[in-house]
């Protein structure tokens, strides 16, 4: 219809809807393009001609590679003709928001191409650590054990996954340890990894699939997950984080005794931004990682102060390795620059990233992109799973929820000692030792010098009625038995997760999802309460 007198003509909705054409970015040698997408819309690229790499792994020419809910970089060494177009835009988000295509190419939010970047700093650290790797070859002696450390979005996990990349590129099989439960490597946030990385990443979904998200073209990597189901490392004076960490660490290490490739590799640490910030604690943990990981490498991102920090605290300080005096081994700190690409995610984006990860180990990934079909038999690699739902009588279950104040928020679950004793191996026996000795760092009550051993661990059962806000939460299944104590329960890795779509305190019943059929195992649960937190629509 046109307007009277100005002859211009209402946008129709097919002109709204109008598909942008692909537009083409010619990137010069050294650069990278840098690109912003948000949830729900999908922005396709493809390499047309020369090398480029995404965090390290190298796009394959003529594929079409999708991507949503992204910030990322591409970048070339050599130089490179990108084409970037539009994908469909997905109906909605998780919270009924309808998404909207940014301005930039192919509704990127944001883009632009930056002839700064840090990269050259990065791969003169591989080659460093290839260096390393040789002469651990050589002399019998174990790789190099990296840890990154930097205030939050420093770059710390894209230099990560750069240098787990590179490291695999050149048949390297490095192991990567996420601690940063805010993240989910392989997993759903909440939790805290390792997995060997001896296949390249997935350009799409960052770290890859584990083989709990179904079948992949991409190879799976199966990684070892523990719950950590709270944001802050340091909450409960990090006597839990601490136990955890010093469990990966063994497991890491008694991989590398038994596996030569894994010894040669090394390890590659991340960490959250928090151990970063000087908060009181901080240093202590970092300390814990330096010495349990027998840290000899540590990079820090973007930090003059924590990097002067660092230098006096550890460079040229022996390793705690066992072989450390053998051979001569010491810590050396490095400094390197944070890029200019990296981007501060608000709150609400890290909230759609831990439901788009959730949803995604449930429901797989409904979105087909041919990029890596190309690699696989199928016509297209969206991988759609059908989780199982089942109802479960709450009173049989031994599920545990974490009591403690968060250094973050003050938000406290009710820490009340008298009630730990429900949870005592064996209904409260008084004579029962507890497994773990070294636990005694965490005094809930400095007062109360009466208190059994096993109210160190904040781990409390929850007993009936079920509480309401267990529905739209994430349950972690350990492989710890359900006559567990509390600190076997923290110790436990995990097997699997459950969602809680319904409760019914009434009937004593919860109704939850199952990524595969059949009886819930009989295991001690972990309630992950806090983080991932609420996620709602999961089910209809
Ligand atoms: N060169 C780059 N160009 C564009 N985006 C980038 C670049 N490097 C990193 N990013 C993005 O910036 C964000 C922050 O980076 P990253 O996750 O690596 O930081 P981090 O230090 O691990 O953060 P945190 O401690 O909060 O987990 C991420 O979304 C990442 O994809």
């Amino acid at each position: 219809m046109s307007l009277p007198g100005l002859e211009l003509t209402q946008p129709s909705e097919e002109r709204q809807l109008a598909v942008a054409p692909p537009s083409q970015i010619a990137l010069n040698p050294g650069s990278e393009w840098r690109f912003e997408v948000a949830f729900g819309h999908l922005v396709k690229v493809k390499l047309l001609s020369g090398t480029a790499e995404l965090f390290g792994t190298e796009l394959a020419q003529l594929q079409t590679y999708t991507f949503h809910g992204t910030k990322g970089a591409i970048y070339t060494w050599h130089g490179c003709e990108l084409e970037v177009s539009a994908g469909e835009t997905v109906a909605t988000t998780t919270d009924g928001v309808t998404p909207t295509a940014g301005h930039g190419a192919g509704g990127c939010q944001s883009e632009y191409t930056a002839e700064e970047t840090p990269m050259v700093e990065y791969s003169n650290v591989h080659f460093a650590l290839e260096t390393m790797r040789e002469e651990a070859q050589s002399v019998g002696k174990d790789g190099p054990r990296v840890l990154l450390l930097g205030p939050e979005n420093a770059g710390k996990t894209s230099l990560a996954k750069i240098l787990t990349a590179y490291a695999t590129k050149v048949g390297r099989q490095p192991l990567v340890v996420n601690l940063d439960p805010t993240e989910g490597m392989l997993s759903v946030p909440g939790t805290l990894t390792a997995a060997a990385f001896r296949t390249m990443l997935d350009i799409e979904e960052g770290w890859g699939s584990s083989p709990m998200s179904g079948p992949s073209p991409v190879p799976v990597k199966l990684p070892l997950v523990y719950s950590y189901p709270m944001p802050n490392p340091l909450d409960a004076e990090g006597a839990i984080y601490r136990p955890i960490v010093s469990r990966l660490a063994l497991s890491v290490t008694g991989r590398m005794a038994e596996d030569e490739d894994a010894r040669e590799a090394g390890i590659i640490v991340d960490t959250p931004g928090i151990l970063s910030s000087g908060k009181p604690g901080s240093l202590e943990l970092i300390n814990h990682i330096v010495t349990e990981f027998a840290i000899t490498t540590i990079l820090v991102i973007g930090s003059e102060r924590l990097y002067s920090a660092m230098v006096k605290q550890y460079d040229d300080q022996p390793s705690s390795s066992a072989t450390a005096a053998v051979f001569d081994e010491r810590i050396s700190v490095v400094k390197l620059s944070k890029s200019g690409g990296c981007v501060d995610r608000d709150v609400a984006f890290h909230k759609a990233t831990r439901e788009s990860q959730i949803r995604s180990y449930f429901f797989g990934n409904p979105i087909a992109t041919t990029g890596t079909s190309a690699l696989s038999l199928s016509s297209s690699s969206a991988v759609t799973l059908s989780p199982h739902a089942q109802q479960l009588d709450f009173a049989a279950l031994p599920i545990y929820s974490y009591t403690v104040v968060s250094a973050d928020d003050e938000d406290e679950d009710e820490y009340d000692p008298s009630q730990l004793d429900s949870f005592l191996p064996g209904g409260g026996s008084e004579d029962y030792t507890p497994h773990e000795p070294d636990n005694g760092t965490y005094l809930p009550s400095m007062g109360d010098t009466n208190q059994t051993p096993q109210s160190n661990v904040p781990l409390k059962k929850i007993l009936p009625p079920a509480p309401s806000t267990l529905a739209n939460t994430l349950l972690a299944i350990t492989n710890a038995p359900t006559t567990a104590s509390p600190s076997e329960v923290r110790d436990a890795s995990i097997m699997g997760f459950l969602y809680v779509a319904d409760v019914d305190a009434d009937k004593g019943k919860i109704r939850v999802l199952a990524p595969v059929g059949g009886r819930v195992p009989p295991r001690a649960i972990i309630w992950s309460k806090r983080l991932p937190g609420e996620v709602v629509g999961l089910v209809g």
